[in-house]
């Protein structure tokens, strides 16, 4: 029977990569998805700027949406202090039953906790469910229409403080133009914009930062 894409980027870790290695799973989806066949990760070029603004919140707990299939998941995780928490949701199955397989090939289970659904369901039970506070650092990559309802949800929740950043992928290409005309606009988030390219093309997008000033 005819192979998923998932089921063959996660093939390329387990052949390709170190148990245990985060970086090298990095680098096997990388060469993959370069290499033998397009996906939707966030890639080895915006990555660098991802891991740039990880490094620089040093977050304490981070909300991920959209895992697809881990490969931001492990590329953040991978820079997280000890005790750091990671929550990353994702609402297909198909997808969720391939991240986990990479997260434990990365071998960060510890650090990261899978939840399978929709974003706005499960938002709202953050703090009750999952224990959360507030959020130091949002990853964004899920459906591009649920960007801002799910900001204003979060926002709704509680779970942003003065401080949260926020950090978008794909405001340009595939777009979200809502959400950005809402953090460029509203006097509560300062924003910024940084260009770069759609995962492994020359197609240009990029990630929008976003701190809530509260
Ligand atoms: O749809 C994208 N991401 C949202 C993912 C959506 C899927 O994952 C969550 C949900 O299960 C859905 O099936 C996307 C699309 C492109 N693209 O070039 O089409 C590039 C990207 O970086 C993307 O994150
Ligand atoms: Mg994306």
């Amino acid at each position: 029977t005819q192979s998923t894409r998932p089921q063959r980027i996660l093939g390329a870790v387990q052949q390709n990569a170190t148990r245990g290695d985060p970086r090298s799973v990095v680098r096997a989806i990388d060469q993959y998805c370069r290499n033998q066949e397009w996906a939707m990760n966030v890639g080895d070029e915006k990555g660098c700027i991802l891991d740039s603004v990880v490094s620089e919140v040093n977050p304490a707990t981070v909300l991920e949406l959209g895992t697809y299939c881990g490969y931001s998941t492990v590329r953040i995780a991978s820079l997280l202090p000890p005790h750091a928490k990671l929550i990353t949701l994702e609402f297909n199955p198909e997808f969720a039953v391939i991240a986990r397989q990479v997260i434990a090939w990365a071998g960060l289970e510890d650090k990261i906790q899978l939840v399978e659904g929709a974003s706005g369901d499960l938002i709202p039970k953050m703090k009750e469910q999952f224990g959360v506070e507030t959020f130091d650092l949002v990853f964004l990559d899920h459906w591009k229409d649920r960007y801002l309802p799910d900001t204003k949800l979060m926002e709704e929740c509680g779970l942003l403080r003065k401080g949260s950043v926020l950090l978008a992928d794909n405001v340009i290409c595939p777009g979200t133009p809502e959400y950005l005309e809402f953090v460029r606009s509203s006097p509560r988030y300062e924003s910024q914009y940084f260009k770069s390219h759609l995962e492994y093309t020359k197609v240009e997008d990029g990630l929008e930062k976003s701190v809530f000033l509260g």
